[in-house]
């Protein structure tokens, strides 16, 4: 992952927010992600609909509902869509074969259900985002509280060294009510693997590992848009 300033990121991330936003058309149902990058699409998105789109949103956060209200985006509850047009979310990492890890904001557990619905699931990133072996940023894993325990030793039959993560000294809770454990496996060799792996723990509601769902990553690059489909 190349460091760069934050301005220059935050450029980035608005110029990919902005080429993704374009891809959304009139009646479309719209995902929304959970971040900073996504934050800019929620700004832009509101932008188009000031100058008339019009669409329905489904987020993925409470804190991007909240979000999405405030710019007077119409929001539909997630349990009533089959299907989402398009999605534009963030992520933590992500290779070129478009695998990620995400729940960096510990959103994870929604923002799959919405990707997952997605029929175009578009990722906005900066270019520190792009590796070329997921695992330096650690796995976000959703774990349902009375499982904490069992979860744990689970993931470290899997040799994934686990944090239970907290927000300003306290146990940090996900909008599901769960824990965040962020586990660190180092270097991913085999991604499906280590998410099939996951999956099969009781408890684990979800994790970071995002993988065949994403349609298209819009990176931006200093001035430069790069698309890995
Ligand atoms: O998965 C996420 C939240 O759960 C975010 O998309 C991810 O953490 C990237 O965030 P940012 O756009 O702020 O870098």
């Amino acid at each position: 992952m190349d460091a760069i300033d934050k301005t220059k990121q935050d450029a980035e991330k608005l110029a990919a927010a902005k080429e993704a936003v374009k891809l959304v058309q009139n009646d479309d149902v719209v995902g929304l992600g959970t971040g900073s990058t996504a934050t800019f699409a929620i700004k832009e998105l509101a932008e188009r609909i000031k100058k008339g789109l019009k669409i329905k949103a489904a987020a993925s956060s409470v804190k991007t509902e909240e979000l999405a209200i405030s710019y007077g985006i119409p929001i539909l509850p997630l349990e009533t869509l089959g299907s989402i047009n398009i999605s534009i979310d963030g992520a933590d990492e992500f290779t070129e074969t478009l695998n990620l890890i995400k729940g960096g904001g510990g959103a994870l557990f929604r923002e799959k259900i919405i990707a997952s619905l997605s029929k175009n699931a578009i990722i906005v990133t900066d270019s520190s985002k792009k590796v070329d072996k997921l695992g330096a940023f650690t796995v976000p894993v959703e774990v349902i509280p009375l499982a904490l325990q069992y979860a744990l030793n689970q993931i470290e039959k899997l040799e994934g060294k686990s944090v239970l993560r907290k927000r300003d000294g306290k146990t940090f809770i996900s909008d599901n009510g769960n824990y965040i454990v962020d586990v660190d496996f180092g270097l991913i060799n085999n991604p499906d693997k280590v998410a099939s792996q996951l999956n099969q723990i009781e408890g684990v509601l979800a994790h970071g590992l995002f993988i065949n769902l994403t349609a298209k990553v819009i990176m931006a690059k200093g001035d430069e848009i790069l698309i890995f489909q």
